[in-house]
């Protein structure tokens, strides 16, 4: 691109990059990133205590916080709890891989336990800046290949900025997997 262009050029496929992130999904997808970060600290507070992974109290109460914020904020509530489902998911995805390798190498437990209130507020506020990111990004989103590029961009450049690991790139997946609006079936994986 020639330099001197403005750092939200528009491209050619109407997409948008930044200078700082590659894609328009990068501030939502670095949200994703965050708070799939933020289940290795929860790991951490439950592993060795007996609380299990799932707490379908708490998941409740988030997904009644997404609901009633999501309206708030002009997003779909449907879609919102969508999304949130999977972000709960994926956080119990690297919750179990955690605690089954810390099981089998208890050298790489972790050696503190932090508290799990806090983490908690950490994951409410969250909360509130993905929604306002699914807001942000609703446009794009609508549009699945666009959607699908970008998204592509994001997680993929997230992931090696972030030096994710295979179980964490798995969350990732999953985390992401209704971002872009679901077009006709696109047969093969
Ligand atoms: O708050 C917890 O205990 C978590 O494990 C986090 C979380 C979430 O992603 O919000 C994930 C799994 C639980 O079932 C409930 C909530």
């Amino acid at each position: 691109m020639a330099t001197g262009a403005p750092a939200n050029a528009e491209t050619v496929s109407g997409t948008v990059g930044t200078a700082k992130s590659p894609s328009r999904l990068g501030p939502l997808t670095d949200l994703v990133i965050e708070r799939i970060r933020v289940s290795d600290d929860v790991a951490a507070s439950k592993f060795g205590t007996g609380s299990p992974i799932e707490d379908s109290v708490r998941e409740a109460q988030v997904l009644e916080q997404v609901r009633n914020q999501a309206e708030a904020a002009g997003v779909n509530p449907d879609t919102a709890v969508a999304f949130f489902q999977d972000q709960i998911t994926a956080s119990k995805i690297v919750q179990k891989g955690l605690f089954a390798r810390w099981t089998a190498h208890p050298e790489e437990a972790p050696t503190t336990r932090p508290d799990l209130g806090p983490i908690r507020e950490q994951l409410d506020q969250l909360t509130t800046a993905l929604l306002q990111e699914l807001k942000d990004t609703e446009e794009l989103r609508e549009r699945p290949i666009a959607c699908m590029v970008q998204l592509a961009l994001a997680t993929g450049s997230g992931a090696v900025r972030e030096r994710l690991d295979t179980l964490h790139r798995e969350a990732l997946r999953t985390a992401t997997q209704s971002v872009c609006r679901s077009s006709e079936p696109t047969g093969r994986r």
